[in-house]
């Protein structure tokens, strides 16, 4: 029988094996920020243990940071928890992007951006969007802080070996729908439990025709969809964007390299537990209307009520839903009026999504009750948008122009949606209070979020897209 990529990432990484119990998996790059290492360090120098690796351990800071004036972090905690991670990265020798370095961003953004995650790597980190460096042809995912604490001291993971499917993705998506559109509406059909399980391999037409910042917005949500991980196979467009990137590896080694990457498929005969087959062309600009992120509709649709339910619980989760987002049901979600628009984080912060954005935004304003802003996903992404002139874009419609981190994704920064107030965020969560207390997200692709922070309620983006320029024509599928 074949092998699945899944398959061949899993048993190149076995150092230990026995039956009926987990494999031990070396573990090639761990990543690390300030929320979820300050404990597996203090365990370390507790037990009086040493990094193992610390060159395959690189660190950044991210959640807590601010966006405006950086330098100034007024909460204690996330004080704290900086200045704990510097510590840290100090005493073990790890490598630390912090808030002075040019290449600080958010950890997902950056491991692909400097050229750390690599095909064939397997790579952690204790934040479950982990996955989003799957892909890359690397089985990538997230960890607890006691298991962080694990590969800190020994390289290694225990791991039981998931299920493994097959999402395969065939055609050509439709003028204005984009990979946030593509993940959404799997997760809006297939459920929040879809993955549970399971490692998906996201395969099909579609898939190769994405770019690679596409690419990694598929398998970044691919989390919220259950799965424990997903990957993507490395192709031509896998093996350009790495080449050349700061820690990739270079000439002759990097050519050798490629070669071994280019058997990271799955065999035409390998069996995967379950497979799902997906039309491109079935999906619409995507938006969430609840609490979950598979509580989710196409642009032109309403908003459901609770009498439509099959169950009790439906019923339930549907009437608690709309409470807290202030629906009653039925409402257009093209009359939902939207106080903020975030555009952001590590599912679409990307130079990429920032292009994509600007060509909606490019010569208008932000309606007068919208707050908007854009948030690069590195430092890096900033400079090269300012290179482009795109903040000049963003910051002529009323956008602020801030820099990196996680912001708004979550209530653990300055970058907070007040209660009972709505926004259209570009980021992979929506649960009650996740960007603050009673705030209320919807979530969007840049696209969408953008022709919303412009006309101040949710509006079906292909009818603002204009064909500006080929670069942004390429992304916006036109
Ligand atoms: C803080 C961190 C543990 C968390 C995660 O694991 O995902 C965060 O990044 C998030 O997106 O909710
Ligand atoms: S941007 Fe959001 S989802 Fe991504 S790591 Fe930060 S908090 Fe988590």
């Amino acid at each position: 029988m074949g092998k699945t990529i899944i398959d061949k990432l899993w048993e190149s990484h076995v150092v230990a094996k026995e039956v009926n119990k987990p494999d031990l998996l070396y573990i090639d790059l761990h990543l690390l920020h300030e929320v979820t290492s300050p404990q597996a360090f203090a365990g370390l120098r507790e037990k009086n243990r040493k990094v193992r690796r610390p060159d395959l351990c690189f660190a950044t800071m991210d959640h807590n940071i601010p966006t405006v004036d950086r330098f100034n972090i007024k909460d204690e905690t996330s004080r704290l928890q900086v200045q704990t991670l510097e510590k840290n990265c100090e005493e073990f020798e790890i490598k630390l992007e912090g808030l002075d370095s040019l290449q600080q961003g958010i950890v997902h953004v950056i491991g692909p951006e400097l050229g750390l995650t690599l095909p064939g790597k397997t790579i952690v980190c204790g934040d479950s969007h982990t996955s989003t460096h799957g892909a890359f042809g690397a089985l990538a995912f997230g960890i607890g802080t006691s298991e962080v604490e694990h590969v800190l001291a020994t390289q290694t993971l225990w791991q039981n070996k998931p299920k493994q499917m097959n999402v395969k993705i065939e055609g050509e998506l439709g003028y204005g729908v984009t990979a946030k559109d593509v993940i959404l509406w799997f997760i809006a059909n297939y459920g929040t439990n879809a993955g549970t399980g399971y490692i998906i391999e996201f395969s099909g037409s579609t898939v190769r025709d994405f770019a690679m910042e596409e690419r990694m917005t598929l398998c970044n949500m691919s989390i919220e969809a259950g799965a424990k991980a997903s990957v993507i196979a490395p192709d031509e467009k896998t093996f350009n964007y790495i080449q050349g990137k700061t820690y990739a590896p270079k000439e002759s080694e990097f050519n050798e390299k490629c070669e071994d990457w280019k058997k990271l498929v799955s065999d035409s005969n390998a069996v995967f537990d379950h497979v799902i087959e997906i039309n491109a062309s079935d999906i619409e600009p995507m938006i969430t209307w609840g609490t979950t992120p598979s509580m989710c509709l196409p642009i032109s649709g309403q908003i459901p009520s609770a009498e439509s339910s099959i169950s009790i619980e439906e019923k339930q989760s549907i009437e608690s839903a709309l409470s807290y987002m202030g629906f009653h049901g039925h409402e257009r979600l093209e009359d939902v009026e939207v106080q903020h628009v975030f555009i952001g984080s590590c599912t679409n912060s990307r130079l990429s999504d920032l292009i994509e954005a600007s060509a909606v935004v490019e010569g208008q304003k932000v309606h007068p009750n919208v707050r908007a802003i854009v948030v690069p996903g590195s430092q890096s992404v900033k400079r090269e948008a300012e290179s482009l002139g795109i903040h000049k874009v963003f910051q002529y419609a009323g956008f602020e122009w801030r820099d990196s981190g996680c912001s708004m994704c979550l209530g653990m920064n300055d970058d907070i949606v007040p209660e009972g107030e709505r926004c259209a965020s570009t980021s992979n969560r929506n649960f009650a209070g996740r960007q603050g207390k009673g705030a209320r997200t919807h979530l969007v692709s840049p696209i969408m979020a953008a022709a919303a922070a412009i006309n101040g309620k949710f509006t079906d983006v292909r009818s603002m897209l204009q064909s500006k320029n080929p670069e942004v024509d390429r992304y916006v599928g036109i």
